[in-house]
């Protein structure tokens, strides 16, 4: 009997591409089927990599340590509770910079992903979300110590076809209140950074840590980076996108936040990176600009048994 016309028997999206996971020792590593990826390191939950059709959209230094002896130079470092060096009289004072999120090793929780009917009724994976956790059991005995709160952390990624979001949530699993900062440290790559402009800061307050944490203004609308930069604009609307162009105004990122109303912008200049022994090659600070959104001029602080959410989207070359 000629059966060639028989209809196949696909079950309710069968033959759809589905997006990748590869899990390696220590990193988690996401592949849509339209190319663009996204690799986590467990230590710190840091994304190393994020890969769209234009290539590679996160700087990495070429000496960052990612043996978990030292949190990963470049990427995402994840920034909690702690922004910076910690004050001597508050609860965090015995962390070191920047808190233990970016050196303590999560755990990957598992993968979701997302269809939709696209225009030609075909279903297509528009994203894959790669949800990891910490809490106070997983810290070491050092940090239990220097912060003994119940916490517990997700971290959720999420690649759609172009962007990449980063959204947590932080739960107070205990009987205390307590406080903390947050900052997504996202080191962008870039081509140039003489080329280079930051928009959407003009009329913004921010702290300069480059001369003795003094408060100014932004007088410009399109900032560029000419020299060492590590500036705290504060009080910014999450839902107006911060965007990084090209200086004849080409968008390279645009990145729009929840909850977040802080953003760092950092670049360390030739001095200070090659001062950073995990800094390489010493003139790569012209290949990276850090635009790091968060809340950390202010502490926010979570009741026993309450949840705070903020994250970030950044949208590349668009
Ligand atoms: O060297 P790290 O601890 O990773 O910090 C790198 C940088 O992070 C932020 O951008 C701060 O504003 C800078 O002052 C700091 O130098």
């Amino acid at each position: 009997m000629d059966r060639s016309h028989k209809p196949s028997a696909i079950g309710v999206g069968a033959s759809l591409p589905q997006p990748s996971v590869d899990i390696q020792d220590n990193t988690v590593k996401a592949t849509l089927p339209t190319g663009q990826s996204v690799t986590i390191h467990l230590y710190g939950a840091t994304v190393t990599s994020w890969k769209t059709a234009n290539g590679e959209q996160l700087f990495l230094s070429q000496k960052a340590h990612l043996d978990g002896s030292k949190p990963i130079r470049g990427g995402i470092p994840l920034v909690f509770p702690v922004f910076g060096p910690p004050p001597s009289n508050h609860a965090t004072s015995s962390l070191p910079q920047h808190g233990f999120a970016r050196n303590s090793t999560w755990e990957f929780l598992g993968k979701s992903s997302s269809e939709s009917l696209g225009k030609d009724q075909s279903q297509e994976v528009l994203s894959v979300k790669l949800d990891f956790g910490l809490s106070h059991g997983m810290l070491s005995e050092e940090f239990r110590k220097a912060w003994p709160y119940e916490f517990g952390l997700v971290y959720s990624i999420t690649l759609t076809k172009d962007a990449l979001e980063t959204t947590l949530q932080v739960r107070n699993e205990g009987k205390q209140n307590f406080e903390f900062q947050v900052l997504m440290h996202t080191y962008l790559n870039v081509e140039d950074i003489s080329k280079v402009r930051v928009k959407n800061l003009e009329n913004k307050n921010y702290v300069d840590k480059t001369r003795g944490a003094t408060s100014h203004t932004e007088s410009s609308p399109a900032l560029a980076i000419t020299q060492e930069t590590d500036r705290v604009y504060q009080a910014l609307d999450p839902t107006v996108p911060i965007v990084v162009s090209t200086a004849d105004d080409k968008a390279l990122f645009s990145i729009t936040r929840e909850a977040l109303t802080d953003v760092v912008v950092w670049n360390p200049w030739a001095e200070k990176a090659k001062g950073m022994a995990d800094f390489a090659p010493d003139d790569a600070y012209k290949n990276m600009i850090c635009v790091e959104a968060g809340t950390v001029s202010a502490w926010q602080t979570l009741e026993a048994g309450d949840a705070w959410e903020g994250g970030q989207s950044i949208k590349s070359r668009l």
